[in-house]
């Protein structure tokens, strides 16, 4: 069993898992996202669903930030289904290019709040310390929609200093569905640069 992560470096590994599959890799995949069910689908990957099955062997899935085994992720809105499915695999697989790697975790965390509570949750938020923005869905008027209905906020905290508390504090805001600080998840972090593929170990 694999999960699928979801965003343009994930597709990558999808891609290849698909050429592996056509080549007699025997795998079923656990897709992270309508996009990447639909890269999957289009790679012949078989795929089933995290409750069908007793266990997730690898989840392979990109990042938005990393700072020491520490990630911001939800760039792409799929941060909930994506640590739901990360968090349950054996063996957590990150993979990022070297831009994506940090000194510090700076980058603004996603947040997915349920509707009806998006103005109490801002004002949650901003108590923590962040400054959220409402993501909007660009090409439709309103929101961008998670796939558990639910809208996103990209929320500044400028330097994140303590990533396991501020995360610990985000959970705790009613209405809060998931955010997008991956902590202590990550087993390894594989890095992609112009000098070519370097694996960092977190666990
Ligand atoms: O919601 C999306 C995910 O967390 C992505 O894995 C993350 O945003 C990285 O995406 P990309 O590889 O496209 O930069």
């Amino acid at each position: 069993m694999v999960g699928l992560g979801t965003g343009s470096t994930a597709a990558y590994t999808i891609e290849a898992l698909g050429e592996a599959v056509e080549q007699g890799l025997d795998i079923q995949g656990i897709p992270t996202s309508y996009q990447s069910r639909a890269l999957a689908l289009d790679a012949g990957i078989p795929l089933t669903a995290l409750d069908a099955v007793d266990g997730v062997d690898i989840a392979i899935d990109g990042a938005d930030q990393v700072v020491a085994g520490q990630l911001i992720k939800g760039g792409g809105a799929a941060h909930a289904q994506e640590k739901i499915v990360d968090a349950a695999a054996d063996r957590f697989v990150v993979v990022v290019d070297d831009g994506k790697l940090a000194d510090q975790l700076t980058h603004p965390v996603p947040v997915e709040v349920v509707p009806e509570a998006r103005p109490t949750a801002m004002a949650a938020i901003r108590d923590l310390g962040g400054e959220p923005t409402l993501r909007d869905a660009g090409r439709k008027d309103g929101p961008v929609i998670t796939q558990h209905g639910n809208v996103v906020l990209d929320v500044d905290f400028g330097r994140i200093a303590d990533p396991a508390a501020l995360g610990a504090s985000l959970a705790s805001v009613p209405g809060v569905l998931e955010h997008g600080l991956f902590v202590d998840l990550a087993d390894e972090i594989v890095v992609g640069g112009p000098n070519g593929v370097r694996v960092l170990e977190t666990n």
